[in-house]
């Protein structure tokens, strides 16, 4: 379990992009960010996965402050966090299959990296990914053929195969059509499931969290106004977020 307290980051300006958030992680959770443009929903993903550094705040896994612990514990730790951008970086010329067994390179040991080597078992584990979000049949296509929903399904394949543990998808259905955005949600709320792997996505279409989500954080000027769990938000709760 990932435990937020006091998150904190303010930008050389001056200004504050995250003011004192407190909040959980508990495994096997899809969680959906949503807020306004501006409201922080990127800048709290950048800094769950890591990629930004926060002012203050306390960053604790399974009840250890992260930022106290030494760099091998912190490497081990980046390796089970994928960050999703929205239109996620791929090897064009190369096969879904090759994609996914390629890996981002955060996430691949690094006697991996330099030797290129892949395992029969690893071919294995890359067609089981694809299979979950529903590209098996495509596997030898090459990625450059394929719509924007299945490149973030490849994505998504590509950084559970690498054992993430922590999916930080921003934006994960812009630029969808509503029934690949809602397949999209449907995929990766079957997989928290299934997998146990704890995805925070943020959305624009507080519906589609509705729908899907296990829980909605609501974001409003950096800070985390709204947690809510196992039901829809309020009229008032919706209006807070504009
Ligand atoms: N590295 C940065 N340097 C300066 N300002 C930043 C930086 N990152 C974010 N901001 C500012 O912090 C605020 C929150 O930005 P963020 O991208 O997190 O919002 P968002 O809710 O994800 O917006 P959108 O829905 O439009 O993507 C914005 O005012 C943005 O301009």
């Amino acid at each position: 379990m990932i435990v937020i307290s006091g998150l904190t980051r303010t930008i050389p300006d001056g200004k504050t992009i995250l003011n004192n958030v407190n909040t959980r992680l508990e495994p096997g959770t899809f969680i959906s960010v949503v807020g306004s443009s501006g409201s922080g929903k990127s800048a709290l993903l950048k800094a769950l996965a890591l990629k930004e550094i926060w002012t203050s705040g306390e960053y604790r896994v399974d009840g250890k402050d992260l930022m106290k612990e030494g760099f091998l514990a912190k490497m081990r730790f980046r390796r089970q966090i994928a960050f999703l951008e929205q239109k996620p970086l791929l090897f064009e010329k190369k096969s879904a299959l090759k994609n996914v067994l390629t890996g981002s390179s955060e996430q691949m040991p690094l006697w991996r990296r330099l030797t290129g080597r892949v395992r029969s078992d690893d071919h294995m584990g890359a067609m089981e990914m694809l299979e979950q979000v529903g590209l098996m049949e495509r596997a030898d296509q090459q990625v450059e053929k394929m719509s924007g929903g299945e490149r973030q399904r490849i994505a998504i394949a590509r950084s559970l195969v690498h054992g993430a543990k922590l999916v930080l998808a921003d934006e994960p259905v812009s630029g969808l059509d509503p029934h690949s955005a809602e397949e999209m949600m449907r995929t990766l709320k079957k997989l928290c499931h299934e997998k146990g792997t704890t995805i925070v996505a943020a959305l624009h279409r507080v519906e589609l969290a509705e729908k899907f989500a296990d829980e909605i954080w609501g974001m409003q000027d950096g800070r985390l106004i709204l947690n809510i769990k196992g039901r829809r938000l309020t009229a008032a709760e919706k209006s807070g977020l504009t």
